[in-house]
């Protein structure tokens, strides 16, 4: 160690102490004070302010901080260190410093946004801008109360004046284990920016494989519940995210950075709560088996496929305009008569219906009328002249009362999404005109599957918009704030409709548009959804570093998109050097024992989690069963998966997106299973972007022509010495 280091590295060890002496007394000091379980009010809200103390205190005891910023404000003419925790602390004795700054403070935001040079730096805090001088940015490890690591990323009296990567790249080089974990000691600038933009926009991001979307959506939401604790709450937040095995991946980094209770669903499943159907849906299975495992030549996918119809606003109109027609003509074309002599003339129920109720849902406008008809015939059946009429005219009402109500729509979205599916073939009180816009070959087949009780995910968007014109969204329904991870599989159909559950249009939107292989429901280009809102209230931000993959990983999957896809949009990588891909003919040994040797062999190097991925889930059982067979311990990932047990895992590629292997293999590397079609190519790419340090891929036939083969400083031919 030399003498800068090891100076700075006592003087953080003594930091550590004084912190965790001062925390430890804090802590001893709460905990002396017996946890208050009365009814009085007011001594309920001090419990629960202590309360919340005591978990902060403890989480901070074991690794208060990571950073320190040495800051002078303008004017004030001495820098202060300031130490970044992933709680605050205050200190016992109220000083305008406290001991431990929350990362989500508006002047740790500094820490972030610091990309070095001499000039001065700014933040924004409540009061306006605050300018001033960054002395130095260090980075803190400390594991277990013990101080790991010092690593300056900027000193302003060192002759390195740049911000250096280098703290970034090591925490980069370790092993993954099964979760995503928290980056708050690593976030970057153009990462920072998003996390803290405002509330009130629809954040739309594309990000390139592995550069961080999902992990700072989820630090944008603890950021939101920091900075905006008074309007927002964790309850009422939700991220969408594409099957429950990742929401499993993910569940750890929200508790890490001490927020809990945030909503965590797959679009179907938050809509089939909601439409509370008796129906089941059909297994998904079946439609990413058609599109991924189908044997014979795949549709084009244009407009018309069913997916992409059913995802457009064109069908969301068709669907707005069906019942704003069905609701003129709603009330029954009769008048209604309880008994012969009795009349209710349909001119008053259409005013009670389009007049005095309009300001209610339409389900909620028929019940009101239907319990003003009931009270008008209570009304009526007191001018019975006897106990024998009253009788009679009682009878025969109650039957005529239910008939007149059958009479009436069924506002049901099942009910009323089948009407419209009926319409073309003029079997149901729905305009057919505005029906004889969906496309032939979707109306008839979803006329198919609702005759035989099939609903598909493609149909939910339908379905609760549907819910959404009878009934409206409820306010205990409505979110502060929406998450959609993996946003290019969405179609604009969904964000229209979440926004109607959104308050202020308060989205945070990611995917990447190189990794659409649902390309037959996702969307093609960000603006089908950035045009769903007015200028002034979406933003686009662009994320084009990779963190996850070494160099080599990155420049080998690029060329993929380059020379396959030709339009996608390539990553840059961080300065982090692994060794080449490595390009695998089975040859002799053939494929099974190939496999199984590729897997020993990266096992052997102490990977954490490796996997192999096949290009169908036919293929991943056969594998693994084999695998297993010959006694290898590994893990089948089918998309019925909830939990992701990390280890060593087989899956079909397309089941790999959004996950992350420290070595992955690509089984059948080669022409027969990856074509020359665009999508093919995101497939092999999607699969690449998943290795963090080390990437093979192995094959029997030709190799696809978007595999880089000739490149020495990037792959390497054959297995490893
Ligand atoms: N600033 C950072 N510091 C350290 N690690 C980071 C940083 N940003 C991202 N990472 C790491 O990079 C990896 C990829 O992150 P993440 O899965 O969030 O990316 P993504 O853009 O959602 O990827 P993909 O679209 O390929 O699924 C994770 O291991 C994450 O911890």
């Amino acid at each position: 160690m030399d003498d800068t280091i090891q100076s700075a590295y006592q003087e953080e060890e003594q930091r550590l102490k004084d912190t965790m002496k001062e925390v430890d007394q804090q802590l001893a000091k709460l905990q002396s004070v017996p946890v208050y379980t009365g009814h009085d009010f007011t001594e309920q809200v001090l419990e629960a302010g202590r309360e919340e103390r005591r978990q902060r205190l403890s989480k901070s005891v074991k690794e208060p901080y990571f950073g320190r910023l040495d800051f002078e404000e303008l004017g004030t003419g001495s820098s202060k260190p300031l130490y970044i925790g992933k709680v605050g602390v205050d200190r016992e004795e109220y000083t305008d410093q406290p001991l431990v700054i929350d990362w989500r403070a508006p002047v740790a935001s500094l820490f972030y946004s610091f990309t070095g040079g001499e000039g001065p730096a700014e933040y924004e805090s409540p009061e306006g801008i605050i300018e001033g001088l960054v002395y130095l940015k260090r980075n803190i490890v400390i594991r277990q109360q013990i101080l790991e690591r010092v690593a300056d990323t900027y000193n302003r009296d060192s002759d390195q004046p740049a911000v250096s990567d280098e703290f970034l790249v090591y925490r980069l080089g370790e092993n993954k284990d099964n979760k995503l974990r928290d980056i708050v000691s690593t976030i970057q600038a153009e990462q920072d920016r998003i996390i803290r933009a405002a509330r009130n926009t629809a954040l739309i991001i594309q990000g390139v494989a592995g550069s961080g979307k999902t992990t700072v959506a989820l630090h944008r939401l603890a950021f939101l519940l920091y900075q905006y604790k008074e309007q927002v709450s964790a309850e009422k937040m939700i991220i969408f995210a594409p099957n429950n095995m990742f929401l499993d991946y993910i569940s750890n980094v929200l508790p890490e950075l001490g927020v809990g209770d945030i909503q965590q669903s797959t679009f179907s499943d938050w809509a089939m709560n909601l439409l509370d159907l008796e129906l089941r849906l059909a297994d998904p299975a079946e439609t990413l088996s058609y599109w991924f495992e189908g044997e014979g030549e795949l549709p084009e996918i244009t407009e018309e496929v069913p997916g992409r119809f059913k995802g457009s606003i064109a069908f969301m109109e068709i669907l707005r305009d069906c019942i704003k027609r069905m609701e003129i003509s709603s009330v029954p074309d009769m008048d209604f008569s309880p008994w012969d002599g009795a009349v209710l003339p349909r001119a008053e129920i259409v005013k009670w219906f389009e007049e005095e109720y309009k300001p209610y849902p339409l389900a909620k406008r028929k019940e009101r009328v239907m319990a003003r008809v009931h009270r008008w015939i209570e009304m009526e059946l007191k001018k019975a002249p006897s106990a024998a009429v009253l009788k009679e005219w009682k009878k025969k009402a109650s039957a005529r009362e239910k008939a007149y109500g059958n009479k009436w729509p069924k506002y049901e979205p099942l009910t009323l999404y089948k009407q419209i599916f009926k319409a073309a073939k003029g079997a149901s009180p729905m305009p057919e005109e505005a029906v004889s816009q969906i496309p032939k070959s979707v109306l008839k087949s979803t006329a198919l599957d609702l005759k035989n009780n099939v609903i598909r995910e493609e149909d939910l968007p339908a379905l609760v918009y549907l819910h959404v014109l009878v009934h409206e969204v409820d306010g205990n329904q409505r979110f502060d704030h929406v998450v959609i991870d993996e946003a290019q599989d969405f179609s604009p159909f969904h964000i229209a409709l979440l926004d109607l559950f959104v308050k202020g249009h308060s989205f945070t939107i990611l995917g990447d548009l190189s990794q659409g292989i649902h390309a037959y429901r996702g969307v093609h280009q960000w603006e089908e959804m950035s045009s769903l809102f007015a200028p002034e209230y979406n933003d686009y931000f662009a994320l084009t570093r990779s963190y996850r993959s070494t160099m080599e990983v990155i420049e080998f999957a690029n060329t993929i998109l380059e020379k396959g896809v030709q339009s996608g949009i390539t990553a840059v990588p961080v300065f982090r050097s692994g060794d080449g891909v490595r390009l695998i003919d089975y040859g002799q040994e053939g494929r099974e024992a190939s496999l199984k040797k590729a897997m020993e062999t990266l096992i052997g190097k102490d990977y954490r989690t490796v996997s192999i991925l096949t290009r169908s889930l036919r293929e991943a059982k056969a594998v693994h069963e084999r695998l297993r067979s010959e006694g290898l311990e590994v893990n089948l990932i089918d998309d019925g998966k909830k939990q992701y047990e990390g280890g060593y895992s087989v899956l079909p590629v397309y089941l790999s997106k959004g996950l992350e292997f420290d070595a992955v293999i690509v089984a059948d590397a080669d022409q027969a299973h990856y074509g020359s079609s665009a999508w093919d190519a995101k497939l092999l790419y999607v699969g690449c972007t998943r290795a963090l340090h080390e990437l093979w891929l192995m094959n029997g036939e030709d190799r696809p022509h978007y595999v880089e083969q000739d490149n020495d400083e990037v792959v390497v031919e054959g297995w490893p010495e």
